[in-house]
């Protein structure tokens, strides 16, 4: 490894911000303290930070969660989400939103299709999946080349869910069935005695359609010889998470990338405490940890620097450092 070496590229990730105007509180089992004003004033410290890297990160990934769903009752969506894009929008790069269960508490899909939540347009294929944007089927997800032999690849963790989904679209009736099958608590949101932790109304899974679209980009890139990173709001390789935050079908997912060589790893947020863990294919399963979770006098981001054999996950705070050597390399 030649430490003198250049990066080809650079990028940020950040996750759960989750910001709202309100003070500080406990998240619903009362472990851990949620610090909702001062989210924005990291995110402020993390784009200056990131703003005077020698190396400027070419873009940033928001792993979702980007305001809290305390806006609501306080009517003060709309103003939060600008404060916190307007924090982003400084650094005058391309920010790719992913979209966790926050997001839905907030907005329905056709408000985030229609607002500055939706990059799509920063991906390759404007319409991300076979659907129209505003039919209540579709899922939000597309993929783009960052540098030559290098694919980002960002998916929907809520294509199946009951938040997020219309009541009277398809996939709301489907998940909820699926739900109801595996929960059998009064609350949904509750995850007690379930053999499957991860099916609880705050989280969600991935369609067969989608499944499927995600194969067809792998394929592409398994052939032209690319490294794909994929990320999403919900992780899915139970090492790096409490298993409670697991993508409904995550090994539907994980079977997929793993079959796909081009997959180097797999990003995600949600849970706020972070993990990591690289799975017996070699795919690194990073949990990013949650602003939303981090004291106002540290913090959680990363610069992720990319190589020709591997990435260097450059953490602050409480995300730490990582060499992550590609599978096959
Ligand atoms: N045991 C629980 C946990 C949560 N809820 C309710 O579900 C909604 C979402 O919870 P919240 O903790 O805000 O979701 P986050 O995405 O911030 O965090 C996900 C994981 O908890 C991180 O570890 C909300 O309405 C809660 O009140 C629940 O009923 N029961």
């Amino acid at each position: 490894m030649d430490e003198t070496q250049e990066p080809l590229f650079t990028f940020g990730v950040i996750a759960d911000i989750q910001y709202a105007d309100k003070d500080d509180g406990y998240n619903y089992v009362k472990t851990r303290m949620r610090y909702y004003r001062s989210s924005l004033s990291l995110l402020r410290d993390a784009t200056q930070e990131w703003a005077s890297e020698s190396a400027r990160p070419a873009f940033i990934i928001q792993l979702g969660d980007i305001i809290d769903g305390f806006n609501v009752p306080l009517k003060t969506s709309e103003s939060s989400l600008t404060k916190v894009l307007d924090e982003f929008e400084k650094l005058k790069i391309p920010i790719h939103h992913i979209w966790g269960n926050h997001e839905f508490y907030n907005f329905n899909r056709k408000q985030l299709m229609e607002s500055k939540l939706n990059s799509t347009p920063l991906g390759e294929t404007q319409v991300i999946s076979p659907e129209s944007h505003d039919d209540l089927e579709s899922f939000y997800a597309y993929h783009f080349s960052p540098f030559p032999k290098f694919r980002i690849l960002l998916i929907d963790s809520y294509d199946f869910s009951v938040i997020g989904r219309d009541p009277s679209s398809q996939k709301y009736v489907k998940s909820l069935k699926v739900l109801k099958q595996k929960n059998k608590n009064a609350d949904l949101n509750s995850p007690t005695d379930l053999d499957e932790p991860q099916f609880v109304q705050f989280n969600g899974g991935i369609s067969n359609a989608q499944l499927n679209w995600i194969g067809g980009i792998l394929q592409s890139s398994d052939k032209n010889g690319e490294k794909v990173i994929v990320a999403g709001h919900l992780p899915i390789y139970p090492p790096s998470t409490d298993p409670i935050c697991l993508t409904w079908n995550y090994l539907d997912v994980l079977s997929m990338l793993q079959v796909h060589p081009s997959v180097v790893a797999y990003f995600a947020g949600h849970d706020h405490d972070g993990g990591y863990c690289q799975d017996p294919h070699g795919i690194h399963h990073i949990t990013f940890n949650g602003i939303i979770e981090t004291p106002p006098d540290s913090q959680a981001f990363a610069t992720m620097e990319i190589y020709e054999d591997r990435m260097e996950l450059r953490g602050r705070g409480l995300v730490p450092n990582r060499t992550l050597i590609y599978r096959n390399s």
